[in-house]
């Protein structure tokens, strides 16, 4: 155990409660602003395209100065150094966290064991930009020689979430001539409903898998080259319509695939962290390598904000410190993002598994039960949705959810003038939204319109709900970069301020197993010794449930 002292005993942890217990035990929107209105400037901080608005938290300027010498205490700037240096970070698998890497330019230098792993990283990069080329060219055929005109990931988790997300925002720069769909659940409706009305022959299936090993996706890959070679009725048409996506050359060649049409990365890739690499192939097919070249541009011109700016103006530090004073000082459980935008539809998804894998842990570093809250629920539905469904809670619930609003000045491209015109709507409901979360409607506020008493409660909204705002010009590949980069780093500085490690995942692992011994009894009716008597109950249920009568 280190001699460290504990998080929650720690001066800087404890000026922070006192804090909130006295200066800030009734934060109020409305009188901050009032006292200075120029809140409004001074809580912004620009990185890139990003312009982020923080003025909306229920914070001061000593709110701030404690949070930042809470992260100084804990040493989140140099974990951060020690993270880009390619340090074992990850201390529960002894590995490097290099995300960073697979956005270095190509003349920097990143070690790991003493070798430079950037020219490893551009090498995959050329070789999928190659690749990408050749499908979108029509060059690259399918066994019969037809163009491929359909890309299909099979991929779980991290090999899923990030193109698939991706794929989404970037709708307005994918080759509309290619489908391409995501498979990822065991469950075959899947990979039934994605593949129904394809041709096999124009097919070209990305199994993407770090591991390789991972059931589901190994499973929709079988069933996925049983579909192919029904139809095509070769063996050999197995190395044209797959490619693997992979750090593990051995499962892949075990599985059929030939190495040559694999497209590595490493072990000092996080799934979650992996969308950049040579997992995003699905993304690059669609958008094209220069897309996805700028896609990297964004990403490492938040990587160099991280690295470099002070942090009263580091943007990735602020979000991850407002985040622990909720979640720690004000018992917030949750965290809302909520894009107003139709393409970041799955944005929200993708941060789940970016959030809650990386920081759903109790356990610190050193293996010691942590005492204090760490990583919060994360959801949210891109706006104007929500409004209509859970919004509600929000506004006048009794739970603390501090949110993220996300949105763009300009639609995309592509919209016809009529549907561009919406964006001003769009926006204009981002905009009261914020505003309404943030001052409320006062009981005087609401009699001074008339509403009959019994109902002034009813009508009355508290406010003080915090938000913070992140606008940019236009989603293009290099925002969305910014974006992931953004939440990446913000959940980093979380992860070191609560003494966790947010680059492992045990907790999936348990349920992995159990599934494993249960399946037998569901499918051949074996019995499964040592089942407890709830799960055996069920199973029976099941089993008759499937019987047909
Ligand atoms: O890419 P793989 O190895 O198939 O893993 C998929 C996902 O499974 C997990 O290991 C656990 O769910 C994720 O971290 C990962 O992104």
């Amino acid at each position: 155990m280190s001699d460290t002292p504990e998080l929650i005993r720690r001066p800087e942890w404890t000026a922070l409660e006192d804090h909130r217990a006295g200066a800030l035990a009734r934060p109020d929107l409305r009188e901050l602003f009032a006292a200075d209105p120029a809140r409004a400037e001074r809580y912004v901080v620009r990185v890139g395209d990003l312009r982020i608005d923080y003025s909306k938290h229920l914070i001061t300027d000593e709110t701030l100065a404690l949070l930042r010498e809470l992260a100084a205490a804990t040493d989140v700037f140099e974990l951060r150094d020690a993270m880009f240096r390619g340090e074992k970070i990850n201390v529960t698998e002894g590995r490097a966290v290099l995300h960073t890497a697979l956005r270095a330019p190509a003349d920097a230098a990143v070690e790991v064991d003493g070798e430079n792993v950037v020219p490893g990283v551009h090498a995959v990069l050329d070789k999928m930009a190659g690749f990408a080329g050749r499908v979108r060219s029509g060059e690259w055929t399918g066994h019969t020689g037809r163009r491929i005109r359909n890309v299909v990931n099979i991929g779980i988790g991290g090999s899923d979430l990030g193109p698939a997300m991706a794929y989404e925002a970037l709708r307005a720069f994918t080759d509309r001539e290619l489908t391409v769909r995501f498979v990822s659940n065991v469950d075959g409706a899947d990979l039934h409903e994605a593949v129904r009305d394809l041709d096999p022959a124009e097919t070209l299936f990305i199994v993407a898998s770090k591991t390789f090993t991972t059931i589901e996706t190994i499973t929709n890959a079988t069933s996925a080259r049983a579909w192919l070679l029904d139809a095509l009725k070769d063996e050999a048409a197995v190395a044209r319509h797959f490619v693997a996506l992979s750090t593990n050359a051995e499962k892949v060649a075990d599985f059929g695939i030939d190495t040559a049409n694999m497209f590595g990365f490493w072990d000092w890739v996080g799934g979650r962290y992996s969308f950049d690499s040579a997992i995003g192939l699905s993304l690059m097919i669609a958008i094209g390598p220069d897309r996805f070249r700028e896609l990297l541009d964004g990403f490492r011109i938040v990587d160099d904000h991280f690295r470099t700016a002070p942090a009263e103006a580091n943007a990735p530090l602020i979000l991850g410190l407002l985040g622990v004073w909720y979640g720690n000082f004000h018992d917030a459980q949750s965290h809302a993002v909520l894009p107003y935008s139709h393409y970041l539809s799955k944005f929200t998804a993708y941060l789940q598994q970016l959030d809650m894998e990386s920081n759903g842990k109790s356990v610190t570093r050193d293996g010691q039960p942590v005492r204090w809250q760490t990583g919060p629920v994360v959801w949210g539905t891109p706006g104007t949705n929500g409004q209509h469904a859970y919004y509600q809670l929000i506004h006048q619930g009794t739970k603390l959810i501090p949110a993220d609003f996300i949105g763009f000045a300009r639609p995309v491209a592509g919209l016809d003038d009529r549907l561009a015109a919406q964006h001003d709507l769009l926006m204009a409901n981002f905009f009261a939204q914020t505003q309404a979360l943030a001052f409320g409607k006062t009981p005087d506020e609401v009699r001074a319109e008339g509403v009959p008493e019994d109902l002034v409660a009813h009508k009355t909204f508290q406010g003080n709900h915090p938000t913070t705002t992140i606008l940019a010009r236009e989603l293009t590949p290099s925002v969305l970069g910014q974006l992931i980069a953004l939440y990446e780093h913000k959940v980093f500085v979380q992860g070191a301020i609560w003494n966790i490690d947010s680059f492992d995942q045990w907790g999936v692992e348990l349920g992995k197993v159990l599934a494993k011994r249960v399946e037998p009894a569901l499918t051949e009716g074996a019995d499964v010794p040592g089942l407890d008597p709830s799960t055996a109950a069920l199973v029976a249920a099941y089993r008759e449930l499937k019987e047909v009568h």
